[in-house]
């Protein structure tokens, strides 16, 4: 990881000690997946199987998932692996169901109710990760908000082994989540498959879940087109931001790093201390954890791109960290909540010693789809509201139109929009005739 001095770079220098790995092969990229979105829209379901043979070296006859391939999935599970999903997902319930948005009514002036009622998105695509580590905990993730948000279709994409089957644990938390459909569809293609449809794949309102590179800039295009569809954000490679001070365990910030980094080669992980101390003893962890793990190879290159800053108080540590807008935010501090206020920018928040960032990835409760890249400046993690669609509606009684009418009228003719402004005097002067 490189080390870094926050006060004694220049401007330039602090927005290059925060940039993201380069996506360096951007056009490429670019070129690559929207070549890949127009094969699937103009040959549908064999352009699928192509790809698939391609890129995830599989021979795949049916696209679907079949009864007997879940069946077969559930019975091939460790059941200790089955107890944990089922406790992750009921967590996952709690938390989502009590952050739920609520139907909201209110009269904002006499005989004036104005309603905002909650409607499910109808068809949802979800995409679970399984290229480098087939991901059933995003199956949850993604699964159960969309089924307490009533979705009236839930569809969902993972790529298939080798061997044309998707990976088991996936198939488990799907079903359990009450997603109707599974396809063995990864990469661009999943995406592109479900924003605009084939024979086999439902065309879907609109897109969640994290990915690749592929994936995310797939997402990105089928969502700017008229006829793709919506997403809930991009999702891109992980990464962690940790802010430590003195007191905190070296060991726990270095592992806490190291999960990030495992993710991907692209992931990016960055440690912001006051203490020089603290720095130098990550430094170290960092190192001899890394050894240990079976990933020690991925997570090398994500150190590579990674850094270790040294700040001057834990308030400047909460700028930069703004500033960087991460996805995962930890706060290995001796008092976390004084720092929380000032947080402005993050995709979810880890507080003390005990909260490590796997436990959001996993069963505390919180969504771990997330955005990355910077989008946390604008952009929340998924929600059930990611699901729903918010329809306001508004009615008035006689009085509540004679109160707010002459307002409307006013305004429309200061826009000089004669229509509207009628739409409103003809009633008033309906309303006078009455009287
Ligand atoms: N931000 C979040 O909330 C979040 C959550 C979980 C995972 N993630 C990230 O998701 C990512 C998962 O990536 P992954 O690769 O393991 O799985 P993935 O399922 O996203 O990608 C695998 C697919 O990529 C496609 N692909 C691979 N090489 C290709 C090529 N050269 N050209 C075209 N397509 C190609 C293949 O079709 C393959 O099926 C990781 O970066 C991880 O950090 C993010
Ligand atoms: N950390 C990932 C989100 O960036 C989510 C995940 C799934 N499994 C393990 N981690
Ligand atoms: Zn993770």
């Amino acid at each position: 990881m490189k080390r870094i001095d926050w006060n004694a770079l220049d401007e330039q220098g602090r927005s290059e000690a925060l940039a993201r790995p380069v996506q360096s092969r951007a056009s490429e990229l670019r070129e690559g997946v929207s070549r890949i979105i127009t094969e699937v829209r103009v040959r549908g379901d064999a352009a699928l199987r192509e790809l698939s043979a391609k890129y995830d070296r599989c021979a795949l006859a049916a696209l679907e998932v079949a009864d007997d391939e879940f069946t077969a999935a559930e019975a091939s599970l460790d059941p200790a692996l089955k107890t944990a999903i089922r406790e992750a997902a009921g967590r996952i319930e709690t938390f989502h169901r009590a952050a739920a948005l609520q139907p909201v009514g209110v009269d904002t002036a006499p005989g004036v109710r104005v309603e905002c009622v909650l409607r499910p998105i109808q068809r949802v695509g979800l995409y679970v990760p399984a290229g480098s580590a087939p991901l059933p905990s995003t199956a949850l993730m993604l699964g159960v908000p969309a089924r307490i948000a009533g979705c009236r279709e839930v569809v969902l994409c993972s790529p298939a082994r080798a061997d044309g089957r998707c990976d088991a644990a996936v198939l488990y938390a799907a079903r359990l989540t009450g997603v109707h459909k599974v396809f063995k569809l990864g990469g661009a293609q999943a995406i592109a498959a479900m924003a605009y449809g084939t024979a086999s794949v439902p065309k879907c309102d609109k897109l969640f879940g994290p990915g690749n590179a592929w994936v995310t800039e797939a997402k990105l295009q089928v969502s700017s087109e008229p006829d793709g569809a919506a997403i809930d954000m991009p999702a891109g490679p992980s990464e962690v931001l940790v802010i430590a001070d003195v007191a905190a365990n070296p060991a726990f910030v270095a592992a806490d790093l190291l999960s990030q980094a495992e993710h991907g080669p692209d992931s990016q992980v960055i440690l912001l201390s006051d203490s020089a101390a603290l720095l130098d003893r990550v430094e170290h962890e960092v190192e001899r954890q890394c050894a240990e793990l079976p990933r020690a190879e991925i997570a090398r290159q994500a150190l590579a791109q990674s850094r270790l800053i040294a700040v001057a108080s834990l308030a400047q540590a909460v700028e930069v960290s703004n500033r960087y807008a991460p996805e995962h935010l930890i706060l290995q501090v001796t008092v976390p909540r004084r720092l929380l206020e000032g947080i402005a920018c993050a995709g979810s928040v880890f507080l003390g010693a005990w909260t490590p960032e796997s436990v959001g990835d996993y069963c505390s409760g919180s969504n771990h789809v997330l955005p990355t890249y910077g989008h946390a400046r604008s952009y929340s993690g998924v929600s059930v509201a990611s699901y729903q669609k918010q329809i306001t509606v508004q009615e008035l009684s006689a009085d509540g139109l004679r109160g707010i009418g002459p307002c409307a009228a006013t305004l429309a003719a200061a826009e000089q929009l004669e229509a509207h402004r009628r739409a409103v005097t003809l009633r008033l002067a309906e309303l006078e005739s009455m009287i």
